[in-house]
């Protein structure tokens, strides 16, 4: 019995009963590399043609292991069938191929039948974070548009600009070979004034998508799949919620209705499956959500003031290739940002604060390596993949709207690390009381046991953290020294 609760795929009756509560390289001759040759595995959304990042340990790290997870039928990447196996045309094959993608996760050999299937039918998927959602709604979406006609016929709802912007990589990277295909952006300042979005795919935010379609600027007659990723995200929030449901309610009634997320509260269950009826399912446990190669730490500080101090001690000790530190308010983003730069460090900062241009920058900053250090809000905690982060902070626990612990958005920020196999710490800063019981309440509802770093102790803090990090790069020196498992 693998981890999936229940049948992999079961059709109507109440989605509540049956959700668990939550308790590149493109050019012929690179792809034609040998596997020895494992520096460009895998394609993350920030990689190369959208300037990616060119750090090369973690990525030497999930090339050692992932033969090994994806041959144990209790991890999230386990396959036993390959891409060619899933029946899909050639063209998406060599786009796979050309992302290095070797083997199907659990949850793309899972979905992608029930996905592709005809007549389409409604789909809800649950997965773990990092374990390659995107590209199984992508690979749908690809095979059913019909390149001859160059209208809107799939189309993405995300909850950030940054995350539409991935999604859009990821789609033109994995449809590379289908001649003719154009992908459109719906966010805003995408489209020029009074032209009409074209393209057979469109990636957009609600907000805009809803814009476009009111002034008659967005097709959306012709459109077969409309895909919401982060789905609980999408439909949980007020104004998202709402956007959405008037973004389906324009399109044609037989529309395929697809929901992606790693989690699934029970509150919203009840508008995923207004929003997707009859849909064939793929859900977890809580238990069961949690990525084994993030570590969960947390640290003591005196007060709230102290944690800024702790931040950049700690900073000071260690190297990270990348990392992401998470903070409640678009103020405190500013005042760290501010004061780690005056400290000499390469940071970023990204919250809604910012102009859309102004974020694009950012993040592309930190995604090709020039920033090292993200300082974010939660506008980011979700769906964003740079697979150089080995180490996401918790500055502020998080929290939802009525300041109550938010386990959904602690797992998917600590989610940013650890993708596809690969191993990250988080760590959570707790000072007082308070933000220790929110993130004791959180952890329990995922079932994990997060180990303390003694700060009356940085000798020992910095031993611990670097053990796990280098943990990542021993495999990477078996690897160079022609041991380890190089098998994909
Ligand atoms: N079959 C595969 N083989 C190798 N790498 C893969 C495969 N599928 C996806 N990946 C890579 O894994 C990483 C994570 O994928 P993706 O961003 O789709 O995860 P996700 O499940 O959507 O995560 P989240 O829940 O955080 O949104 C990406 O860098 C992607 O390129």
């Amino acid at each position: 019995m693998d981890t999936d609760s229940g049948p992999a795929a079961e059709q109507g009756g109440s989605l509540a009963d049956r959700i668990s509560k939550p308790a590149n390289s493109d050019t012929p001759n690179d792809s034609s590399k040998t596997t020895g040759d494992l520096t460009d595995a895998q394609v993350d959304g920030s990689s190369e043609p959208r300037g990616g990042s060119k750090l090369e340990e973690p990525e030497y790290d999930v090339a050692v292991k992932l033969s090994d997870m994806q041959a144990d039928p209790n991890n999230p990447l386990y396959s036993v069938k390959s891409f060619e196996e899933l029946g899909l045309p050639p063209p998406l094959l060599k786009g796979i191929s050309a992302m290095n993608f070797r083997r199907p996760s659990k949850i793309q050999e899972r979905a992608l039948p029930l996905l592709l299937g005809n007549p389409p039918k409604n789909f809800i998927g649950q997965s773990q974070s990092g374990t390659g959602k995107t590209a199984a709604f992508t690979l749908n979406m690809l095979g059913r548009v019909d390149l001859s006609l160059k209208q809107p016929q799939a189309l993405v709802l995300a909850p950030s600009r940054e995350l539409a912007r991935q999604i859009i990589g990821v789609v033109q990277t994995m449809g590379q070979f289908m001649e003719g295909l154009e992908v459109a952006a719906a966010i805003p300042d995408s489209s020029k004034r009074g032209q009409k979005v074209q393209g057979q795919i469109v990636v957009g935010t609600p907000g805009t998508v809803t814009d476009l379609g009111r002034r008659r600027y967005l097709d959306m007659s012709k459109i077969k799949v409309i895909v919401l990723d982060e789905a609980d995200n999408m439909l949980d929030q007020q104004g998202m919620g709402d956007q959405c449901f008037r973004v389906r309610s324009q399109l044609p009634r037989d529309v395929q209705s697809v929901l992606f997320s790693a989690t699934f509260p029970q509150d919203v269950l009840h508008f995923a499956d207004k929003f997707s009826p009859q849909a064939n399912m793929i859900t977890l446990k809580a238990q069961e959500l949690t990525v084994e190669g993030i570590r969960q730490l947390y640290l003591d500080c005196d007060n709230e003031g102290q944690k800024y101090d702790v931040l950049v001690k700690f900073y000071g000790l260690m190297t990270i290739a990348s990392s992401i530190i998470f903070v409640r308010t678009r103020a405190t983003a500013f005042e760290i940002e501010r004061r780690m730069i005056a400290e000499g460090h390469q940071v970023a900062q990204l919250s809604g604060g910012l102009e859309g241009k102004d974020r694009d920058a950012v993040i592309d900053r930190f995604r090709s390596g020039q920033a090292k250090v993200l300082i974010a809000t939660n506008v980011l905690a979700r769906g964003i993949d740079v697979q150089s982060v080995t180490m996401v902070i918790n500055y502020d626990i998080p929290t939802d709207q009525f300041n109550k612990p938010d386990p959904e958005t602690y797992l998917h920020r600590i989610g940013r690390t650890g993708r596809f196999g690969r191993t990250g710490v988080a760590i959570s800063f707790v000072h007082n009381k308070e933000s220790w019981s929110a993130l004791m309440e959180i952890v329990k509802i995922w079932n994990v046991t997060p180990q303390r770093l003694d700060t009356s102790d940085w000798d020992e803090v910095e031993t611990q953290v670097k053990k796990i990090i280098k943990n990542s790069t021993t495999a990477a020196a078996q690897l160079r020294a022609g041991e380890g498992d190089m098998e994909m």
